[in-house]
């Protein structure tokens, strides 16, 4: 697998590779695919869409985080046709999309809606924070979206005096809609 290249960093990332992995097999994304990405910051989640799909968009509400994504993108190498929106969703969702990735929760309620109103195949959300992760999985559910729910937890280990210890990282949950499958979370795969 090519490695991702990320020069330059941003505070709210990268969404760290292991997560990153799921969220490829979640996505599954095709050279068909228009994938749109609702807060790109430093463009790792950008980066590897962009070699999957045949077009990505990518919104990012903060402007020096959007330039961020672009210099990322720089170092790397895609074949995807990539749009860098600075916007804050749903303001320019493209209605054109196929799978959505919400990586930032600001208005997720009203991108949700718009995602479905406009005929998206595949919404995925990571959330960090447990209440909002709540409410999304309320949100998820109440739309009859929420196919998956995972919560993701990694520990990196480390050398310690000759012996292995581990370093944990927040747990990340993960919620897999497929709009107008609505099963039982768990039933996905
Ligand atoms: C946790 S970071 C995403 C990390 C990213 N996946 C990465 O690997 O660097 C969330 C980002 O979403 C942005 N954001 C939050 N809500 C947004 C919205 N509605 N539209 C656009 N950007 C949004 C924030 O500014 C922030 O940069």
């Amino acid at each position: 697998m090519q490695a991702t290249k990320l020069p330059n960093d941003a505070k709210a990332g990268p969404t760290k590779p292991e997560v990153r992995a799921v969220l490829a097999r979640k996505l599954a994304l095709g050279p068909d695919d228009h994938f749109v990405e609702v807060g790109s910051c430093t463009g790792a989640v950008t980066v590897e869409a962009a070699r999957r799909a045949g077009r990505v968009t990518a919104l990012e509400r903060k402007a020096d985080r959007l330039e961020t994504t672009r210099s990322n993108l720089a170092a790397n190498e895609y074949d995807a046709d990539v749009r860098l929106v600075n916007a804050e969703a749903p303001e320019r969702l493209p209605d054109d999309g196929d799978v959505v990735f919400l990586g930032g929760s600001r208005n997720y309620e009203r991108v949700l809606d718009a995602a479905l109103a406009a005929g998206y195949d595949r919404i995925v959300m990571n959330v960090s924070r447990l209440e909002v992760a709540g409410e999304a999985a309320r949100a998820f559910r109440d739309r009859d979206l929420l196919d998956e729910a995972l919560c993701l937890q990694m520990a990196t280990g480390y050398d310690l005096a000759g012996a292995t210890s581990f370093d944990a990282d927040n747990p990340v949950y993960m919620l897999v809609g497929e709009p107008e499958s609505g099963g039982e979370p768990g039933d996905g795969e």
